[in-house]
């Protein structure tokens, strides 16, 4: 017996010790295999966002997180903080500043750019243009391979319709603003920076009328708008059909972009219209946003034509009294244009060239918006 329990316990604890080393020897594969992989993962899957802590660029980054990527922002304010994110302050016209935020990254995202609202030309100028230049420059000589930009489809609008737009469209030759006139020299840049012997490879995307939670544009001038009552009228016969596309769609293009750019894919160098695909009517989209938000929908209608004469007139107004008072009209030609002309581009290109396909409806979309800005219902 003893014979016999000897080496069994023998074995029993010989058993155990192989038993605990093959654990052992199991945990530090699982250990610097995962570390291995999650390497290899890391470098291959690291990413940059220039302008990741405003409304699209913030998004994007909660979606790359998502699909495993570690990321790198750069923006010249830090709104959030997120695991799995460095954040790098600075100004993009600022290489020195911007070279550290894309050290071991492959793959850089540039949706920064000031706000469209702003009347600073030379602000555009500076980060669109110049900024943009630093931003190729930089990436090249941290020897980045791909770089993903923010592009809008008004790079081809001049303020009359457009109806089913491809991107073999003319870029407008008197865009709607200096902030439409300084994304389109941006464009330029970055698809003319594209080499695939150099290995630094580009593509643009243009999407239009983005919006979703944390939008800090169209919902919040929409509020303001019918908080001052002036959301009554409908201009034009209110059957324009505009895209406004949900931010998960746009966030959507974007990664499909970056993933599908290869030195043999036909996205190298080319922009892409990202939509929701469903245009709307401009007046049915600010109705569904306002009686969500417990607000009325404009319902008088006046004539297109006089109502973007008026803003013309005060445009002018405003610019002859500028230096001694200084007041900023609603109704801009611009935004009269916008609201009250057709401008929705088809995503064909998209679709056969990176498998494109909106993930969020209109209808989900608007709901998930209004639902996302409590504070701005009525009475709230
Ligand atoms: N929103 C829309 O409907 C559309 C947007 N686009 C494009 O999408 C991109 C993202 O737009 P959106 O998210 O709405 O804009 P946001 O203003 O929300 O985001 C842009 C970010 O870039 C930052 N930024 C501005 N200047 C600099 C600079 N010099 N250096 C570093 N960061 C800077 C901004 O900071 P700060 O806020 O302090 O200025 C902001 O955090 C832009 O390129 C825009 O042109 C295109 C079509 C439609
Ligand atoms: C589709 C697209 C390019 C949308 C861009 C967003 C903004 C330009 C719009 C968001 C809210 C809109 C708005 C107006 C114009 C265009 C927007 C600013 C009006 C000022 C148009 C005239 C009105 O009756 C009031 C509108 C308030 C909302």
């Amino acid at each position: 017996m003893a014979t016999r329990v000897r080496p069994v316990s023998y074995d029993k604890s010989c058993g155990f010790r192989k038993l605990c080393f093959n654990h052992l020897q199991m945990l530090l594969c699982c250990w610097f295999g995962y570390n291995v992989s999650l390497r290899v993962v890391q470098s291959s899957k690291r990413c940059a966002v220039i302008g990741g802590s405003g409304f699209l660029g913030r998004h994007l980054v909660e979606k790359l997180l998502d699909r495993g990527y570690s990321v790198s922002v750069f923006d010249i304010r830090q709104s959030y903080e997120l695991p799995g994110v460095t954040f790098h302050q600075g100004d993009l016209c600022d290489k020195q500043t911007l070279l550290p935020a894309l050290g071991d990254v492959s793959l850089v995202f540039h949706c920064a750019s000031p706000a469209p609202g702003s009347d600073n030309r030379a602000l555009f100028e500076s980060v669109n243009i110049q900024g943009t230049r630093t931003v190729i420059q930089a990436c090249i000589e941290a020897g980045v391979q791909k770089l993903v930009l923010t592009s809008s489809a008004s790079v081809v609008f001049e303020g009359t319709d457009i109806k089913n737009g491809r991107e073999d469209l003319p870029y407008a030759k008197k865009p709607i603003d200096y902030y439409t006139e300084t994304k389109i020299e941006q464009e330029k840049l970055v698809l003319e920076a594209c080499d695939k012997k150099k290995g630094f490879l580009t593509v643009a995307i243009r999407p239009h009328g983005i919006f979703g939670p944390r939008d800090p544009q169209l919902v919040p001038i929409l509020v303001d708008t019918a908080r001052r009552g002036k959301m009554k009228f409908i201009i034009g016969d209110g059957t324009n059909l505009v895209d406004f596309t949900f931010v998960e769609n746009v966030v959507h293009g974007h990664i499909l972009a970056a993933e599908r750019l290869r030195p043999d894919s036909p996205l190298c160098g080319k922009p892409y219209h990202i939509t929701n695909d469903e245009p709307v009517r401009f007046w049915d989209f600010m109705s569904d946003v306002l009686v969500g938000l417990g607000y009325a929908a404009p319902r008088y209608r006046l004539p297109y034509t006089l109502v973007y004469g008026l803003a013309l007139l005060l445009w002018l107004l405003a610019l002859i009294l500028r230096p001694l008072v200084s007041f900023k009209p609603t109704f801009t030609p611009m935004r009269v244009a916008l609201a009250g002309t057709h401008h929705y581009y088809s995503c064909e290109r998209a679709k056969q060239d990176m498998g494109y396909k909106p993930v969020v409806s209109l209808k989900e979309g608007i709901a998930r918006t209004v639902e996302s800005y409590p504070h701005l219902r009525r009475g709230a």
